[in-house]
């Protein structure tokens, strides 16, 4: 059986006459610690939403373990296991992170309707809960209201109830973005200790995160893979050098040259 859980065939997507993705093959293994880096504009966000179904493709294709999803509606692609974080926006502010996470657990479980009740009559529920909560370090919040929390344990929840929907391919989108330094270690802590057999696409600007993280990563620019690689062959290849303006890969946000035009009629 092949390795690769998650793969883009040829993956196009226009904005009119922009092309945001540009002929991208991607494939992502199981297990994977794999990074999707590039400036700003590079079309890092519009390929993820591709992924989850959020903007149809122009062309190509996506597979996910060699199913083909990319017509399927985005909480399909969900109940298949390719699981996006949650959005700070999308938590609910007056549950708490027990709540929350005992809804995404028991929908996962197939008992939406009861969940509330299952919270307290489903020992399984109660016991995955809990160790949800150990493992994101949310016990001392579970029963705060969301919106109290401070924000790095708002991030936390995010990863957590997207693991609770038990993933195949976990996307995760810049969770450490806008984290206060005295909350960073738990996100990066949290984030290492992810099941090694969920496979982890990982977009983010903070390149101190990524090389930590990362055992593979693909370079995205003007919406086309510029290159792909372990961490030390992407470090030091000249052209993400020079992509990154000859700094140093870590940290700094830089604009990215101006995007490569449709050459065919645009639609969008
Ligand atoms: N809905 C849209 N309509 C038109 N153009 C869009 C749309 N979404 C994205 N774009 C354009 O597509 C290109 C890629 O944008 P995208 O947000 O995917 O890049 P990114 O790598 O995620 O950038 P950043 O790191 O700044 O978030 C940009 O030129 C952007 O302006």
């Amino acid at each position: 059986m092949s390795d690769v859980v998650l793969q883009t065939h040829h993956l196009v997507r226009r904005f009119g006459g922009l092309v945001a993705t540009h002929d991208v093959s991607l494939s992502v293994e199981r297990g994977a610690r794999h990074a999707l880096i590039g400036p700003n504009g590079a079309g890092k966000t519009t390929l993820i939403n591709q992924l989850t179904g959020v903007l149809a493709p122009s062309e190509g294709r996506i597979e996910l373990a060699g199913q083909d999803i990319t017509a399927l509606p985005a909480h399909r692609r969900v109940a298949l296991g390719l699981v996006r974080t949650f959005q700070i926006n999308q938590l609910w502010p007056t549950m708490t992170p027990l709540q929350s996470l005992a809804l995404a657990v028991s929908s996962r479980l197939g008992a939406s309707r009861r969940w509330w009740q299952a919270l307290g009559a489903d020992a399984a529920v109660a016991r995955e809960c809990e160790a949800l909560l150990r493992q994101f370090r949310l016990e001392d919040h579970a029963e705060r209201a969301t919106a109290e929390l401070p924000y790095g344990k708002r991030r936390l929840l995010e990863i957590a109830l997207a693991v609770a929907l038990r993933p195949q391919v976990l996307l995760l989108d810049e969770p450490a973005a806008g984290v206060p330094a005295g909350e960073r270690q738990d996100i990066l802590d949290t984030i290492a200790a992810l099941p090694a057999d969920v496979a982890v696409l990982l977009i983010e600007h903070d390149m101190d995160l990524v090389f930590s993280f990362a055992r593979r990563m693909t370079v995205l620019v003007n919406g086309a893979v510029l290159t792909e690689g372990t961490p030390e062959q992407i470090a030091a290849d000249p052209q993400v050098r020079a992509v990154y303006l000859g700094e140093s890969l870590t940290g700094t946000r830089h604009e990215a040259p101006a995007p490569v035009a449709a050459t065919g009629a645009a639609h969008g």
